[in-house]
């Protein structure tokens, strides 16, 4: 089988306080990832903030450049090196959906706008009754219409239409691959299940693939195929995405599943941090430099000293 996205020993540092500065932050270190062509997938990234999330997404997305390692989309290298077509057919394929929909739009611009144009600049459509027919189409997919949206503007809509819209713009580019950082946290909680379900259908439909990335393990249980748990930096561990949230065996995948209260336990007061798991998480990222991916089998693994 193929691959559609590989994610090759990859690391990324920061210069900490300043260009000039010698010391460096490691964001995200030595991380391996393959996504295959023909096994759409809603694949999970989660660990608290800092843990280098958003900077392995923006890696991806050709924002930023490795440190080490390389990333490649359908073998090609990405970033770095690719300009015009590539880039331009690169962009079209792998789309981000942004956490905030409200900064992803300028508050001047029609929503129909900014689909129509995506429409012209990715699919090279001309015709009117083409370009509307292609946002029409998105925007079903997302549960939407042109109808319900011709004519508005950001904040006319809803943060969860508006992020449905979000994920139709990238749709409009037919894209294989959406990076999604955190899509529901700007939105309301009743509508959070709609737009995750959304991602699901997406998947299931038209063989889309989602990175989610996510600080929250309730939505990431109900729809990831797998997930890839980290802190600060370094995968800690990675299957799929049952079999390691029901067992977790690193300590700070152990602590992040504890983290999530019960309604049982909020309901009686309990709400004591696990402070052994708390510790034993320290003592491992202590280590963590020493350490490597042990695998358990079926595709889980997990980091261990020595
Ligand atoms: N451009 C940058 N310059 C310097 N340091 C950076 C830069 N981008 C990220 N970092 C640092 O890299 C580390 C990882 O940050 P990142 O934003 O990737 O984490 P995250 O897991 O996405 O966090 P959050 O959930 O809060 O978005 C942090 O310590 C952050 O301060």
């Amino acid at each position: 089988m193929s691959a559609l996205l590989e994610v090759d020993a990859v690391s990324k540092s920061f210069p900490m306080g300043g260009l000039l500065s010698r010391e460096q932050i490691e964001a995200v270190v030595d991380i391996d990832v393959t996504l295959l062509q023909d096994r759409p997938e809603i694949f999970t990234i989660v660990g608290e903030s800092g843990s280098g999330k958003t900077t392995l997404a923006r890696l991806i997305l050709g924002l930023e450049t490795p440190t080490r390692g390389e990333i490649r989309h359908l073998g090609q290298p990405v970033g770095a090196g690719r300009f015009g077509a590539q880039r331009h057919a690169f962009m079209s394929a792998v789309q981000p959906v942004f956490q905030n929909p409200f900064e992803a739009f300028n508050p001047l611009k029609r929503v129909d706008r900014y689909l129509a144009s995506t429409a012209r600049a990715f699919r090279s459509l001309t015709r009117r009754a083409e370009i509307e027919a292609a946002m029409d189409a998105a925007l079903v997919d997302v549960g939407l219409s042109l109808e319900e949206i011709r004519g508005r503007y950001p904040h006319e809509l809803s943060g969860g239409q508006l992020q449905r819209a979000a994920i139709a713009r990238a749709l409009v580019c037919e894209a294989r691959i959406l990076i999604a950082d955190e899509p529901v946290s700007m939105v309301d909680a009743s509508l959070r299940m709609a737009i995750v379900n959304l991602l699901r259908r997406l998947r299931d439909d038209k063989g889309v693939t989602v990175i989610y990335i996510t600080h929250d393990l309730a939505t990431a249980y109900y729809i990831s195929d797998r997930i890839m748990i980290m802190q600060k930096g370094r995968v800690v561990e990675t299957g799929p995405a049952r079999r390691v949230l029901n067992a977790p065996q690193h300590p700070y995948s152990r602590l992040l599943k504890a983290s999530v209260l019960s309604a049982a336990d909020a309901g009686q007061g309990n709400l004591a941090p696990a402070q052994d798991l708390f510790e034993a998480s320290q003592e491992a990222l202590e280590v963590a430099r020493d350490s490597r991916m042990i695998d358990l089998g079926e595709g889980h693994s997990v980091r261990r000293a020595g």
